[in-house]
């Protein structure tokens, strides 16, 4: 397999040299992200970072930590799309804004044709951010209302000193013909335009700069179905007639499938897995993928819509779960080396576990909690032990000790807690590198979290550990 085909080969240094401006070839990485971080302090809100102590002053301040996106490693082949998928708050948007430089990252590089985005600031940046777009999801509120669609288009072009007057307003109708509208309504303003006509303003507006790599940030959400198939046709064609490399965001699965060549799962700041597209849907092999592939609905009525639904809420990103982050809701969490339980035995101390800790019973009858659970009796050992202590704890209404008992030996004894994931796992469909982020492919698959994950101290952390100059 070449290097280009790899997907996510850190080991290939060539793009890691900063300040080397060279030629992409198709296939060849043309941005670069490595151990990315982005945190933010939890200053934005009012009382965010205050907690109530028993002693004077009573009230502190905690330096807390929102970690967005939390060590991230990719890389986006020139000419290809990158489908970056994951649910509402899982940090996709703080990525991608981090990835133009929109954001400063916390720690970490990305790399655009050679050059650390992280080290550049002022004109250099601004020159940079000329080859790099971005459209968001809202186009109603991304269009100046009070300027007519001819001049938005223009805008960016003006701003980055490109053409005369006459050379923008022609390119601006030639665009806005390529994009599907009307170059006649050059003179319009955006409420003359549905939701999909607006965003293809945006498309050409985005495009009058003659971007290598634009983001796109949910771009057809707020569309009707209908009318988000049209929306993305353009886009392929766009990429196609403009050599155009996307990083396209959604959270709609059905969405990235149609749009991307290769996919990434991200979940609370993390990448959790990465494919190619048919390898991705067809072989998934990330309990978080299955399940988000498992949640989208069915056509067929009688279904009742949805066929598995994620377990749990999403914890917070300011005190993320160690090792997996998924490992509390995932439903394949892998038992503790020093148990010994049958399959059953342990999806009822696992589901049991979960139960208490999210109180999701009341204790009015325990032995049919004991059957709900352990429908196989108990069972025996050092599990048992823990289990029968907790039922104590239960009948004596002491919830926070059930929890804390069964949570501590069981939950957080598991390599799922003790240990980050980073595998790479066997390509059944396509060529590319597959990662998969979870345990469950300790033996089968090939640690790769030397290449992916940055160190565990600080001095390590990042692009440290993947064998760069820096
Ligand atoms: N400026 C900020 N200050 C503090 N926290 C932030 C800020 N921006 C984002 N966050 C937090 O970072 C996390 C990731 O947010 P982000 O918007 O990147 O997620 P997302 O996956 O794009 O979600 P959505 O699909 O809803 O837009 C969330 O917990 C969010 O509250």
């Amino acid at each position: 397999m070449s290097d280009a085909d790899a997907g996510f080969d850190f080991e290939d240094d060539t793009l890691a040299t900063p300040g080397i401006d060279r030629e992409v070839a198709e296939g060849e990485p043309l941005v670069r992200v490595e151990g990315l971080k982005k945190y933010f302090s939890d200053t934005d809100s009012l009382f965010g970072n205050v907690t109530v102590d028993d002693e004077f002053p009573y009230l502190r301040r905690q330096d807390r930590q929102v970690k967005a996106v939390d060590d991230v490693s990719f890389d986006i082949k020139k000419g290809e799309t990158l489908g970056l998928v994951g649910e509402s708050g899982c940090g996709k948007s703080t990525l991608a804004r981090t990835v133009l430089r929109l954001l400063k990252p916390t720690e970490g590089s990305v790399y655009f044709k050679g050059e650390d985005l992280a080290k550049l600031s002022g004109e250099p940046l601004r020159r940079r951010r000329k080859e790099m777009q971005m459209i968001f999801q809202d186009p109603q509120s991304s269009l100046d209302p009070r300027m007519k669609v001819g001049p938005i288009v223009e805008e960016p072009m003006k701003a980055h000193g490109m053409l005369d007057e006459e050379g923008r307003e022609a390119r601006a109708r030639e665009l806005l013909e390529k994009v599907g509208l009307d170059p006649q309504h050059y003179n319009r303003y955006p409420h003359a335009f549905s939701g999909g006509q607006r965003q293809r303003v945006n498309l050409a507006r985005a495009l009058s700069v003659n971007p290598d790599f634009i983001v796109c940030d949910e771009p057809v959400s707020a569309l009707d179905v209908s009318i988000q198939a049209q929306v993305l046709n353009t886009m392929e064609q766009l990429q196609e007639e403009f050599d155009l490399t996307y990083l396209f965001i959604a959270h709609d699965l059905s969405v990235i499938r149609y749009i991307s060549d290769r996919v990434a799962v991200m979940y609370l700041g993390k990448l959790v897995e990465l494919a190619d597209k048919e390898e991705l849907y067809e072989n998934s092999q990330h309990p978080y993928t299955k399940a988000l592939l498992d949640s989208i609905p069915v056509p067929d009525p009688r279904s009742g819509g949805k066929r598995g639904i994620l377990e749990g809420d999403v914890p917070s990103p300011l005190d993320p779960p160690s090792g997996c982050r998924f490992r509390t809701r995932c439903p394949e969490l892998i038992q503790p080396a020093e148990y010994d339980l049958t399959d059953v035995e342990w999806t009822g101390v696992r589901e049991f576990t979960r139960a208490v800790d999210r109180r999701t019973f009341e204790v009015t009858d325990s032995s049919r909690i004991r059957e709900e659970y352990f429908e196989e009796g108990v069972p025996d050992g050092d599990a048992g032990s823990i289990i029968k202590e907790a039922f104590q704890h239960l009948s004596a209404e002491e919830w926070d000790e059930a929890g804390a008992l069964l949570v501590d030996s069981f939950a957080k004894q598991s390599i799922c807690a003790r240990e980050e994931p980073a595998y790479e796992v066997e390509t059944e469909y396509g060529t590319s590198r597959h990662y998969a982020a979870c345990h469950l492919h300790q033996e089968d698959g090939t640690d790769v979290s030397d290449e992916v994950l940055g160190g565990t101290d600080e001095e390590d952390a990042g692009l440290g550990i993947l064998g760069s100059d820096d």
